[in-house]
C-alpha cells in the first residue's frame, strides 16, 4: 500500500506499443520531403547507386565466366589473365569511387530532409495557439522536435537509398543466376521463402523489443525532465529519496529493455550467416553433381560465378530486414510529427484581415463570453470600455477571470461569443502580427532568454541600436543595476535569468516593453514583495512606461490600483463593479471588502 501510494505521484502518459499495418499513405507523405531534391541530389545519388551495383554485379562474370572459363578451355594466355585482372581492378576502383559519392550525397540528402522537417515542425508549432500549449507539457513537445525527427535520420540517410540498392541488387542477382543456370538457381531459391518466414518472425520480436526500449526511454526522459525542472521544490520538501527510488525503477527497466533488444538483435546476423552457409553447401553439393553429369552443361566458370553471387545474395536480404525496421520506426515517428503538423491554429488571420495604422488604443468588449474547455465559463457577458490613453486596473479574487480578459486582447484566444474591438474594428478583422505589435505584455514572471542583458532588452524591438537600449534602460531606471553587473550590458544571463532578482527582472521587462513602444500595454504586476528601494524604482519605471498608453493592469498593489483611472472588479467571470478608487470605496461593495481584507496586509 505504502509502495503504491509513493509511486502514484509519478504520472507520465504511457504510449502503447504500436503494431499497425504498414501505412503506405503516410509513407508517401513522408517522402514528399524528398521532393525538393528530386531533380538535384536524388538522381545523382541514384545514378551512383546504380553504377556501384552494376559494377558489383559484373565482377563475378569476369572472374568466373570469362577468366575461369578460358582457363577451363585451355585457351588462356598470360596477357589475357592480366587483362582480366586489370579490368576487375578498374571495376573495383569505379565501384569505390561511385560508393564514396553515393554515401556522401546520400548523407547530404538525408541531412537536408531532416533539416527541412525540423524547420517546418518548429515553424508550425510557433504559430499554434495557446490552446495547443495548454494541453501539452514543454517536455512532450521537445521530444517530438528532437527525438522523433532524429529517428527519421537513419531512414533518410541510409534507409531509402539502401532499399533501392538492395532491391536492384537482388533482382540483378536472381536474373543472372537464372541466366547462368536455371536448375541451380531454382534449388537455391527454394530456401528463400523458408528463410523469409523465419526471419519475419525473428524481426517482429526484435521490433517489439526496440519499441519497448523507446517507451522506457521516453519514461526516463519525462522523469528526468520533471525532476530537473522541479528540483527546487523537490529539495524544499526533501523528496529526493522518493525521486531516486522511482528513477532507479525506470532506469532499471530501461537497462533491461536494452539488454533484451540487443540480445534479440544479435540473433539476426548469425541466422543470416547460417542461411548463407546452407546456400553454399547446397551449391557445392549440387553444383559438383551437375558439373560431373553429362546431362548438364554447367561449366566450372559458371560455377565459380555462381559461388560469388551466392555470397553476395544474403547481404541485401539481411539489410532489407533492417530497412523494414527503419521504415516502421519512421512510420511511428512520422505519425507523431504529422499529428503536430496537422494541428491547426485556432486563432488565424482572416483572408481579408486589415493592417493597423494610427492606433489610438481604445478597447471595447461587447457581450463577450469565453470558455477554455467548452464546459465551464471563464467569462460571462462582459461589456467593458478601456478608453485610449487611460490606465485601468483589473481586480478580483484568484480565478475571477483577470488573465482571461487580457488573453483576449492579444487574441491568444478568441471569445466563444461576442466581440473585442480596437478603435472600433473587430480584432478578428485585424492582422494578428499588427495587433501584437501594438499590444505588449509585461508578465509577472518575466521570461529571460539565455544571452546578454542587451539582447534580452532588444527582444522588444530587434531593430533597436545599443544606444536605444541603454536609453530605454535609463528611462526605466534599470541602468544603474545593469552597470553594476560584472560585464554591464554584456553580462550573460541564463535561461529564466536566475541570477537576477524579481525586481531586476521586472525592470528589464519594462525596458523591453518601452523599446517595443506599443499603444496598449498589459501588465501583470509582480506579487512578490520587493524591498522599498526597488519598489520605488519600479513605480518610477512604471510611470515612464505607461505615459500616453492605454494600460491594463492586473494589479496587486493598492498604490497602483488607487492611481488608476478606472478599476474593474471581477468575480467568477462577471464584472461586478467599476469606477475610481474613491467611488468604489464609497459604494462599500465588493471592492471595499477586497481592499479591507486583501490589501491591508500588503505594503501600500
Ligand atoms: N488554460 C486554461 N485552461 C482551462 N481553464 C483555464 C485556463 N486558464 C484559466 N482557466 C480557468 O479560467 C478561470 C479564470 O482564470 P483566470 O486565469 O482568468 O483568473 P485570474 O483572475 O487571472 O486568476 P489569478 O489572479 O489567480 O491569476 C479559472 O476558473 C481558471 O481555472
Amino acid at each position: 500500500m505504502e509502495q503504491a501510494r509513493k509511486k502514484s505521484r509519478f504520472h507520465y502518459p504511457t504510449e502503447q506499443i504500436i503494431e499497425k499495418p504498414f501505412n503506405w499513405k503516410q509513407m508517401m507523405r513522408l517522402f514528399t520531403f524528398i521532393k525538393p531534391y528530386a531533380k538535384t541530389l536524388l538522381p545523382k545519388t541514384i545514378l551512383m547507386m546504380l553504377l556501384a551495383t552494376a559494377v558489383r554485379l559484373a565482377v563475378p562474370i569476369f572472374i568466373g565466366v570469362f577468366a575461369v572459363g578460358q582457363l577451363e578451355n585451355g585457351t588462356a594466355t598470360g596477357s589475357d589473365m592480366l587483362l582480366y585482372a586489370g579490368i576487375v581492378l578498374i571495376l573495383y576502383i569505379l565501384s569505390y569511387v561511385a560508393n564514396i559519392l553515393r554515401i556522401r550525397w546520400m548523407n547530404r540528402l538525408g541531412q537536408f530532409v531532416i533539416f527541412d522537417i525540423r524547420k517546418k515542425l518548429f515553424d508550425h508549432i510557433q504559430h499554434l495557439s495557446h490552446r495547443f500549449f495548454d494541453q501539452r507539457s514543454a517536455g512532450s513537445i521537445l521530444v517530438r522536435v528532437i527525438n522523433d525527427v532524429n529517428s527519421l535520420q537513419d531512414l533518410f540517410t541510409n534507409g531509402v537509398i539502401n532499399l533501392l540498392m538492395d532491391i536492384v541488387m537482388l533482382i540483378g542477382i536472381v536474373a543472372i543466376l537464372f541466366y547462368l543456370s536455371p536448375e541451380l538457381a531454382i534449388l537455391i531459391l527454394v530456401i528463400l521463402p523458408i528463410m523469409f518466414f523465419i526471419s519475419t518472425k525473428l524481426r517482429r520480436k526484435i521490433r517489439r523489443a526496440w519499441q519497448t526500449v523507446r517507451l522506457r526511454q521516453s519514461r526516463l526522459n519525462s522523469h528526468l525532465n520533471e525532476s530537473i525542472q522541479g528540483i527546487r521544490v523537490t529539495q524544499a520538501y526533501a523528496q529526493e529519496h522518493e525521486n531516486m527510488e522511482f528513477f532507479d525503477e525506470v532506469n532499471t527497466q530501461n537497462y533491461e529493455s536494452w539488454r533484451e533488444a540487443t540480445k534479440q538483435n544479435a540473433l539476426f546476423r548469425p541466422f543470416v550467416e547460417m542461411a548463407s552457409a546452407l546456400g553454399g553447401a547446397i551449391l557445392i553439393w549440387y553444383g559438383a553433381f551437375l558439373i560431373q553429369s553429362d546431362a548438364s552443361n554447367l561449366t566450372l566458370g559458371v560455377f565459380v560465378s555462381f559461388a560469388f553471387y551466392i555470397g553476395m545474395f544474403w547481404e541485401p536480404i539481411s539489410r532489407l530486414g533492417q530497412v523494414y525496421n527503419q521504415l516502421l520506426v519512421g512510420m511511428a515517428s512520422s505519425e507523431r510529427i504529422f499529428e503536430f503538423l496537422d494541428e491547426e491554429p485556432n486563432v488565424v488571420d482572416k483572408k481579408d484581415a486589415k493592417p493597423l495604422t494610427n492606433v489610438k488604443g481604445e478597447l471595447v468588449f461587447k457581450n463577450v463570453e469565453f470558455s477554455y474547455d467548452d464546459k465551464r465559463k471563464a467569462l460571462n457577458n462582459i461589456n467593458l470600455k478601456f478608453d485610449a490613453g487611460t490606465t485601468v486596473a483589473l481586480v478580483g479574487h484568484t480565478g475571477s477571470g483577470k488573465s482571461t480578459i487580457v488573453n483576449l486582447m492579444s487574441r491568444f484566444y478568441d471569445p466563444t461569443s461576442g466581440d473585442v474591438m480596437l478603435d472600433g474594428v473587430n480584432l478578428r478583422d485585424i492582422r494578428i502580427d499588427d495587433l501584437r505589435k501594438n499590444v505588449s505584455y509585461v508578465l509577472q514572471d518575466t521570461f529571460i532568454f539565455a544571452g546578454t542583458i542587451m539582447e534580452n532588452i532588444r527582444f522588444g524591438n530587434p531593430h533597436a541600436t545599443d544606444e536605444d537600449i541603454i536609453e530605454a534602460a535609463k528611462a526605466i531606471g534599470a541602468h544603474s543595476f545593469i552597470e553594476k553587473l560584472d560585464n554591464g550590458y554584456q553580462t550573460e544571463v541564463e535561461e529564466q535569468g536566475s541570477i537576477l532578482s524579481v525586481g531586476e527582472r521586472q525592470l528589464l521587462s519594462f525596458a523591453r516593453a518601452l523599446l517595443a513602444d506599443p499603444r496598449i500595454l498589459i501588465l501583470d504586476e509582480a506579487t512578490a514583495s520587493i524591498d522599498t528601494e526597488t519598489e520605488l524604482k519600479i513605480q518610477e519605471g512604471l510611470k515612464t512606461l505607461l505615459a500616453g498608453r492605454t494600460a491594463i493592469m492586473i494589479a496587486h498593489r493598492l498604490s497602483t490600483i488607487r492611481d488608476s483611472d478606472n478599476i474593474i472588479v471581477l468575480e467568477q467571470g462577471n464584472v461586478m463593479e467599476q469606477g475610481t478608487h474613491d467611488q468604489l470605496i464609497d459604494q462599500k461593495g465588493i471592492y471595499f471588502g477586497l481592499v479591507k481584507s486583501q490589501f491591508s496586509a500588503i505594503k501600500e
